[in-house]
């Protein structure tokens, strides 16, 4: 069986990716997969690392705001299609998978006017604009929220959850090895910080201003800062001046980091939450306030109505978070509750699920 898997533009739509071709691989190790992502984009770099191979389109995004940029976007939008038709003509596909972001319109287009079936799989609870557009072509819609029908034709969907890599599923596993990998004592607390793929500002000022606070708790502090503020981190790491503190532009390990935490920082986004969710730690959400029609913010109420995460809003994060994160730690009974509660939430068989979709889609 020959898959075609297209998106990207960031983490949480480059990761479930992953984790479908490899469900798909685990399924049948003789499925050949090919991603098909955005030149300049960030799946150019992490698709190759996870071990697939991966060719770019020349697409641009559409800005959902009136602007010049979007002048460029017609003629970026026919070349891609052309490539992306050359693309299906040469590795003829049984099935393409879009997982939202740039590449997969021209992808799922190429694909169904050659009357190749196609699955798209949405990560939000509120679709993104590539995903809405392709709706009608599409064949299978796996999502990961219930009320998606206001988006997709409700005939076409199914509620799977989103895909997780399985290494971060079996994170348990990794303790020790989370602990070597990031030298860590075994007796102290540790906090991982996340800004999801491309790091959260709000998050790293928040932590820069009271970074000493966890230093003087005695805390270990995994903090993962996207590539623009890794090296004003590692000055402000450098002045506090603690072995206890360690930063990281981007972390590739996530199941040994998720692994070492007694309790974890993160925005919201949709990935993040499904994998708090399996990995089952106590969880403080700081959404970031400028997704599309605030959907970070719903992800992270989801867990929060279930009283499964505790929330900081970005506009108090700078003054709440750090004093949060030392109660929480302070309190192991609210940590079991919030780890028991989110675990409910956990949605384990999402990727077989979906891998399951598209093989149905090639009979
Ligand atoms: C700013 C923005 O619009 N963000 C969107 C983006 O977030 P973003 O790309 O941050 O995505 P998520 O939080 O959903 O997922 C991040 C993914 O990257 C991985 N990871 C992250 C950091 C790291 O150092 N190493 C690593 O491997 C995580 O394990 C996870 O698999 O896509 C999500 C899914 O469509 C949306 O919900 C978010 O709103």
């Amino acid at each position: 069986m020959k898959v075609i898997i297209s998106g990207g533009g960031t983490g949480g739509h480059i990761y479930p990716a992953i984790a479908i071709a490899n469900e798909l691989k685990t399924i049948d190790p003789t499925t050949e997969i090919l991603f098909v992502g955005a030149e300049g984009k960030m799946e150019m770099e992490k698709v190759p690392r996870a071990g697939y191979t991966i060719v770019g389109l020349p697409v641009v995004g559409i800005k959902r705001e009136l602007t010049l940029a979007n002048l460029g976007f017609p003629f970026k939008l026919g070349r891609s299609l052309l490539r992306a038709r050359q693309i299906v003509r040469e590795f003829q596909p049984d099935v393409a998978v879009g997982v939202g972001g740039y590449a997969s319109g021209p992808l799922l287009l190429a694909a169904s006017f050659k009357g190749i079936p196609t699955l798209i799989q949405e990560q939000n609870s509120y679709a993104g604009i590539t995903n809405k557009a392709l709706a009608r072509w599409a064949k299978r819609i796996c999502v990961a929220y219930p009320g998606m029908e206001a988006f997709f034709p409700a005939e076409k969907i199914k509620l799977t959850g989103n895909p997780v890599r399985s290494d971060i599923q079996f994170a348990d596993q990794q303790i020790e090895a989370g602990r070597e990998l990031f030298a860590l004592e075994a007796t102290r607390p540790t906090v991982l910080i996340i800004g999801g793929s491309q790091g959260a500002r709000t998050i790293n000022e928040s932590i820069e201003a009271g970074l000493q606070r966890f230093v003087d708790a005695g805390v270990q502090v995994i903090w993962q800062t996207g590539a623009s503020f890794i090296s004003r981190a590692r000055e402000v790491v450098a002045a506090v001046g603690s072995p206890l503190v360690k930063a990281y532009d981007f972390i590739y390990d996530m199941d040994k980091a998720y692994a070492v935490a007694t309790i974890v920082i993160s925005r919201a986004g949709a990935l993040s939450v499904s994998e708090l969710c399996l990995v089952g730690r106590p969880a403080i959400l700081v959404p970031f306030p400028a997704a599309s029609e605030d959907h970070q913010t719903k992800n992270a109420m989801s867990l929060v109505k279930n009283d499964a995460a505790l929330l900081v809003t970005d506009r108090n994060a700078r003054e709440e978070l750090i004093t949060t994160a030392l109660n929480l730690l302070e309190n192991p009974n609210q940590q079991k509750q919030l780890s028991s509660q989110i675990k409910t939430l956990a949605k384990p068989h999402a990727a077989r699920e979906i891998a399951e979709e598209v093989r149905k889609l090639t009979k």
